[in-house]
């Protein structure tokens, strides 16, 4: 790693020997990532097929987009205030230690952090990234760094800056006296998009969760500015309260309602999961495997969805566009019904908050006959995506056993050796485009011969009475004869265990 004598911390790329500056080539490297700024998203906006039909979620979100954080049931100023993030003209700050390849992660990490940003309703107007063997435990940047920071921050009237990381509370408040504008980071951004695009009850009550729990911690500095004030009235009061002002109880009063509101939105989200996990339980009885769709946020999952099944489901050229997990049923060419799940998309640096209240929706992933790993192949950093996917799936109990197909998507604009690379590394992959179609019907095939098939035989008689065990098998299991008789309907073909037995027991009755 060679460190240029001008400024140590300059985010050089290395390639020093053409005699420009340190400063020359880190003004470069600003300007080449924001060059890509928007790229994280695919460039010129969303492009609809057929498939994707009418697209009403899509209308109602841009009609809705730039009116947040309307519903506060707790009146506090400082929830309010981290609620309402109003990012409005931000500038987005980074970091990496090492070479080239270092210096490359980062930049196509601040560029997502800029589609991220730009997802939230900003407008992005720079990007810095500092090379720096270790965040600086007290302000993040280095001290020079960031008083270029807060120069850039003037001249170009940011009214944010985003950190691309998770900043420590204290951190993100020594930051926030040196720029002298807000400071959030790559988790309150998330935390706020999902706050943005959360539409059922539970995803709502998740992700107010998520963010309350993001808040406990550092509610002295989001409330700092009111209780310096509160402070400051103590101190000229000068009744010798020592540390414990009203500033301080203030903050203790907060916090107490923030944990009581915690503890009433798990309570509430318990009381959901039965609805959900009934449903579940239901579609398993009935034996309908469940085909899970994951992967990184914007890789096309929604347009798989619809190209598969013409569910119609929210696309856009934005990041999270989807919060609430869609199921679908489809069928196989031989009649087998399925459902086909549409999940939440993954980031890297996925909050751990979100993980935690988004558990139980991920869980349903470990119980899917079929993982369809859908991976936007026209993407500077496909690898990296899977493995940030790959590590929340980590987590989710059940997910090793479930077999996963990487789906190669966006085959129209991918680079083919990026293709062929991927599909050396991985076991299974296909390759398919959800707007041209290219690999749907493969991939129908394929979702066809890995779902399980049933395996009891059976040759039963089923009473005209139980018209619902009929229609169960036509369902779920493979009928290679069926007549009508005076006794009722016979059936021969196969089903699985359990429907054999309930058949069995309908024809002995
Ligand atoms: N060129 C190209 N673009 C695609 C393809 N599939 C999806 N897209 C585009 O990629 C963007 C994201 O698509 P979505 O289906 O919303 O992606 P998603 O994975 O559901 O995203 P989130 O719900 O935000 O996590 C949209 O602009 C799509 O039109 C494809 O095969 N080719
Ligand atoms: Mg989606």
């Amino acid at each position: 790693m060679t460190h240029t004598p001008q400024d140590p911390q300059a985010p050089t790329t290395e390639h020093g020997d053409d005699g420009r500056s340190a400063q020359a080539i880190a003004n470069d490297v600003v300007a080449r990532v924001l060059a890509r700024a928007g790229t994280a998203r695919s460039e010129g906006g969303t492009v609809h097929t057929e498939h994707d039909g009418d697209q009403l979620d899509l209308e109602e979100r841009s009609a809705l987009r730039r009116v947040g954080g309307l519903s506060t049931e707790l009146e506090d100023v400082t929830e309010v205030e981290y609620r309402q993030l109003r990012l409005e003209r931000v500038v987005l700050v980074g970091m990496y230690s090492g070479g080239e390849a270092a210096a490359r992660e980062a930049e196509v990490s601040l560029r997502e952090l800029a589609a991220l940003a730009e997802t939230a309703g900003s407008q992005v107007l720079d990007g810095l990234l500092q090379r720096r063997q270790k965040p600086d435990p007290g302000t993040y940047l280095g001290s020079g760094k960031a008083a270029e920071l807060a120069g850039l921050v003037r001249a170009v009237g940011a009214d944010t800056v985003v950190a691309d990381t998770e900043l420590a509370p204290s951190q993100r408040r020594a930051l926030e006296d040196i720029v002298k504008v807000k400071v959030v980071d790559r988790t309150a951004l998330i935390l706020d998009i999902f706050a943005q695009h959360a539409k059922s009850r539970e995803g709502k009550a998740q992700v107010e969760l998520a963010q309350l729990e993001y808040l406990l911690p550092r509610l002295r500095g989001w409330g700092e500015s009111m209780s310096r004030q509160a402070g400051g009235q103590v101190g000229s009061a000068g009744a010798g309260m020592g540390s414990r002002g009203p500033g301080e109880t203030k903050i203790e009063l907060d916090r107490r309602r923030i944990r009581n509101r915690m503890a009433k939105l798990r309570r509430e989200i318990a009381a959901m999961e039965p609805a959900r996990v009934t449903k579940r339980l239901e579609r398993k009885r009935h034996a309908v495997p469940n085909v899970a769709i994951a992967g990184y946020t914007n890789a096309g999952k929604s347009s798989l969805l619809n190209a598969l099944t013409d569910a119609g489901v929210l696309v856009e050229n934005a990041l999270f566009a989807t919060l609430d997990p869609t199921v679908r049923r489809a069928r196989t060419e031989d009649g087998r019904l399925y459902t086909l799940a549409d999940t939440v998309g993954f980031v890297r640096h996925l909050p751990h908050q979100l993980v935690e209240a988004f558990r139980s929706t991920l869980e349903e992933v470990g119980d899917a006959a079929l993982l369809l790993h859908v991976v936007d192949a026209s993407h500077p950093d496909p690898e990296g995506q899977i493995a940030a996917v790959r590590e929340v799936l980590a987590e989710i109990p059940g997910v090793e056993d479930v077999p996963e197909v990487v789906v190669l998507n966006k085959a129209d604009v991918a680079d083919p050796t990026v293709v062929g690379r991927i599909q050396r590394r991985e076991k299974r992959t296909v390759v398919v485009s959800a707007h041209t179609g290219e690999g749907v019907a493969e991939l129908r095939a394929l979702i066809a011969s890995e779902l399980p098939r049933p395996q009891v035989e059976i040759d039963v008689v089923v009473p005209y009475s139980r018209g619902d065990l009929v229609n169960r098998v036509h369902q779920a299991g493979e009928i290679d004869h069926e007549e009508h008789l005076e006794a009722g309907t016979l059936l021969r073909g196969r089903v699985d265990e359990a429907l054999a037995a309930e058949l069995e027991r309908a024809a002995a009755s």
